[in-house]
């Protein structure tokens, strides 16, 4: 006999993202209880539900009991679901509805959470018999009431529980297959969403810096340099670019004055410093704790965080006044060079998900979690703001699972993408170029192309500074020529300069 199927949802938080979902699951037939602390949104989503004629399926409740009392049944644990911001939020919620739960209920997290909050959680909570289930959801609103893709990760049974309904609703992809597939034990499928939100900052920083090179260095208007992404988002290598493709409508979108949306947007991104969000600042944390070098990403979010404050940047642009200003880009052929651009956002691109799935590798290593590359890729690949078809067809390609392997290489030993890599480093370095000479601001383009050389090099500059580090520090070294070695301190040290007191001779 099949298990009684759940048939009601508590939504916890109906903000942009849980008031679409809400009406997502009623849409499929789901019964969804809602409530937030925040009267407006409970109005607000009260009356979007009615636009949509689904107001006898998404239904306000006035407290945390009493949405737990509507959600109940005999025959099936209930169903909670959180869209709510990271951090504390998540406790408070728990505090308020666990008096409420019983053995075998499930908590669905699709917030944005950070990892290390939603394992603490599953153990809290584990005494209880309730699960606690961390799901990375992507896509933005549109997604998330159209179908948005889906990374559960926690305890296996709880998600299998519960994966029928995410099927339901996840975002599929051409096949119709549902982009949702478990990710793994523990805070895996949080942590999975906020290497995907540091995958997005790069690829977000890239495409923003590609605009800019189009509008301040070759001087297109909007409408010209949406154009040029519309034509991008339809070739081979960045064909179905969600990024690039919003970034055509961003470029074309006018308001009722007739001005261009995008022209009086202030160049401040603000949410990592004011901790709205946190998924970017963990993912350079992470990278830095298991010192892996995800330099695109680390550069692109520290770009972001210098840009948020705008007070104190005019304030620098006064006291260097002069020392550069943005300049015309001199190039032979526009449309050549407007190629190589296209193959410099390309080879970012391609290098912000090596930067990803390589920590990630680190940290599944760590963590055991045995992550399913291709599984994992087929989540992305529809719904997700980093969705991108050429891209993920060629990851899909080469992440199988021996190369992914703790003690396997890694991506970027694979013939495949050097061969992709290889083919666009001519285009990226003279797009780096050319940027630099207008004092075009690129951090995430030069970073990428650094990251590139350093990582594909065995001749690095390194070699002077460990040998600094050994004149001062009795650091030791290893000998070139005899061997990688291994990632430990040398057998070696050169007595540079004897240290001596003031008084010695
Ligand atoms: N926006 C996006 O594109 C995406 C967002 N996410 C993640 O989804 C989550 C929700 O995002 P979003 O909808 O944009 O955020 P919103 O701020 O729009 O919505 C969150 C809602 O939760 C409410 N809330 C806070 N604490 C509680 C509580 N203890 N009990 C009940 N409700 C509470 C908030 O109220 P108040 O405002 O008073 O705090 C707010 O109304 C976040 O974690 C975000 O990172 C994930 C993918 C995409
Ligand atoms: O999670 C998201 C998309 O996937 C949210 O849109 C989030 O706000 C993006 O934030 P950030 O770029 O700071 O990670």
């Amino acid at each position: 006999m099949s298990e009684p199927k759940i048939q009601k949802i508590g939504m916890v938080g109906v903000g942009s993202m849980g008031s679409m979902m809400s009406l997502l699951f009623a849409e499929h037939g789901y019964h969804v209880f809602f409530f937030d602390i925040e009267q407006s949104k409970m109005d607000d989503t009260q009356s979007k539900a009615q636009d949509v004629n689904l107001h006898e399926y998404v239904v306000g409740q006035d407290s945390y009991s009493q949405l737990c009392k509507s959600v109940s049944s005999d025959s099936q644990p209930r169903l909670i679901v959180f869209s709510i911001p990271h951090g504390l939020a998540g406790d408070k919620c728990l505090q308020g509805l666990l008096p409420s739960l019983t053995t075998g209920d499930i908590v669905l997290d699709c917030s944005n959470e950070n990892y290390k909050n939603t394992e603490r959680r599953q153990e809290e909570l584990r005494p209880y018999g309730i699960f606690y289930v961390g799901c990375g959801v992507s896509g933005g609103y549109q997604s998330a009431r159209a179908g948005p893709s889906m990374s559960p990760g926690g305890d296996r049974e709880a998600v299998e529980k519960i994966l029928s309904i995410l099927r339901t609703v996840a975002a599929k992809d051409e096949g119709g297959r549902p982009c949702v597939n478990y990710i793994g034990p523990g805070g895996s499928g949080h942590f999975v969403k906020m290497l995907h939100n540091g995958i997005e900052q790069g690829m977000m920083s890239v495409i923003a810096e590609a605009w800019y090179i189009l509008t301040r260095g070759l001087g297109l208007s909007y409408d010209e340099a949406g154009q040029v992404l519309r034509q991008w988002n339809e070739s081979p290598e960045l064909s179905k670019c969600f990024l690039i493709a919003i970034g055509a409508d961003v470029n074309r979108e006018k308001d009722d004055k007739s001005n261009h949306v995008v022209s009086y947007v202030q160049d401040k991104v603000v949410q990592d410093v004011d901790e709205s969000e946190g998924t970017g600042t963990w993912t350079c944390e992470e990278a830095v704790r298991l010192h892996s070098p995800a330099a695109t990403i680390l550069s692109a979010h520290l770009f972001r965080c210098a840009s948020a404050d705008l007070k104190k940047r005019m304030k620098t642009e006064k006291v260097s006044k002069g020392t550069f200003a943005t300049k015309p880009l001199q190039v032979d052929d526009q449309d050549s060079f407007i190629e190589q651009l296209r193959m410099a956002t390309y080879f970012c691109f391609l290098l912000c998900f090596v930067q990803g799935l390589n920590l990630l590798r680190q940290k599944s290593e760590k963590k055991g979690w045995e992550i399913n590359y291709p599984d994992l890729l087929h989540v992305w690949s529809a719904g997700s703001i980093i969705r991108a078809d050429g891209i993920m067809s060629l990851l899909q390609s080469i992440c199988s699972w021996p190369r992914m392997k703790p003690d396997g290489d890694g991506i970027l030993t694979d013939q495949t993408l050097e061969k992709e890599l290889s083919r666009s480093f001519d285009s990226t370095k003279n797009v780096v170029l050319k940027a630099v000479e207008g004092n075009m601001i690129i951090p995430a383009i030069s970073q990428s192309l650094e990251y590139y050389k350093y990582s594909t090099h065995t001749e690095l500059p390194t070699q002077f500074m460990e040998a600094e580090l050994d004149y001062f520090g009795h650091h030791n070294f290893d000998i070139r020529g005899h061997g990688p070695g291994e990632a430990k301190k040398g057998s070696h040290h050169h007595e540079w300069k004897p240290a001596k007191g003031t008084s010695d001779k």
